[in-house]
């Protein structure tokens, strides 16, 4: 794993939008086509304001979408699918592809469908990030680290809503939806790169238990330190709890 402490959130976005791009880039000249995983979220604001800014050819590659919310329509502030939409596919021009979740429709039609199409494109490049609750998309602890279903069906704990609530993108804690689709770490983990975006104070505790506890269900997120390809990039205050070690962690 690859540790990049920035000074600020948009430092890190900067640098991991750029270093995203330039994946993409070289998917697209080796061949021909990149196919990608968007996350969402806070996290992900600096990072793909950097992304849509870059030189890319956007007609080679297909995205697909971490995670939504179950039931929640594409009209309410907090669906994820409006915030692709919104920050990224609506700013470049047209994509081969994209398979956004639709929380929307049954969800297990939903999942087997987008399943059948992800099995086909190897993944050159996921964007993640990582909740408070040291989740990895929405798998909250303890995840599956097992499953080898591309997406899965998830309940919401408790933390996990609550973050949603306290950022801000709900009226209500009741209003937060129980469940989501979330894709499966498994999944997430067969990518060829990962650029886990992580900015903010508020995620200090979970950065440090994804760098310093063992690699366990508990906390989701320290899976990727055994991803042969991932840089995390953090700034000062999501890096602030860290021992001197772990944050010069390479390798
Ligand atoms: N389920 C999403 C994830 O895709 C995201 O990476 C993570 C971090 O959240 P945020 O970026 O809003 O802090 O939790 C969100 O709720």
């Amino acid at each position: 794993m690859n540790i990049l402490i920035s000074k600020t959130s948009e430092e890190l976005g900067t640098l991991a939008g750029k270093e995203t791009a330039d994946l993409i880039r070289q998917a697209i000249a080796n061949r021909g086509q990149a196919n990608i995983i968007l996350g969402t979220g806070t996290s992900q604001f600096a990072t793909l304001a950097q992304l849509i800014r870059e030189d890319i050819d956007w007609s080679r590659v297909v995205m697909f979408h971490l995670d939504e919310y179950i039931g929640l329509p594409i009209s309410h502030p907090a669906s994820f699918r409006k915030y692709l939409q919104e920050r990224f596919l609506d700013k470049v021009s047209p994509l081969k592809a994209s398979y956004l979740i639709n929380g929307e429709i049954d969800p297990q039609e939903e999942i087997r469908h987008l399943g059948d199409f992800i099995r086909l494109h190897p993944i050159d490049v996921a964007l993640v990030g990582i909740g408070e609750n040291g989740h990895l998309a929405f798998n909250d602890p303890p995840a599956d680290f097992e499953t080898e279903e591309p997406y899965l069906i998830v309940d919401l704990d408790t933390a996990c809503r609550r973050q949603q609530f306290n950022e801000g993108w709900f009226p209500s804690l009741e209003d937060v939806p129980a469940q989501a689709i979330s894709m499966s770490v498994r999944q997430i983990m067969k990518s060829r790169h990962i650029i886990c975006s992580v900015p903010d104070a508020r995620k200090a505790q979970a950065t440090k238990d994804t760098l310093e506890q063992p690699i366990s269900p508990l906390f989701p997120a320290s899976i990727l330190r055994s991803h042969p390809a991932c840089s995390l990039y953090l700034d000062e205050s999501s890096a602030s709890l860290l021992t001197v070690e772990s944050g010069q962690k390479e390798g």
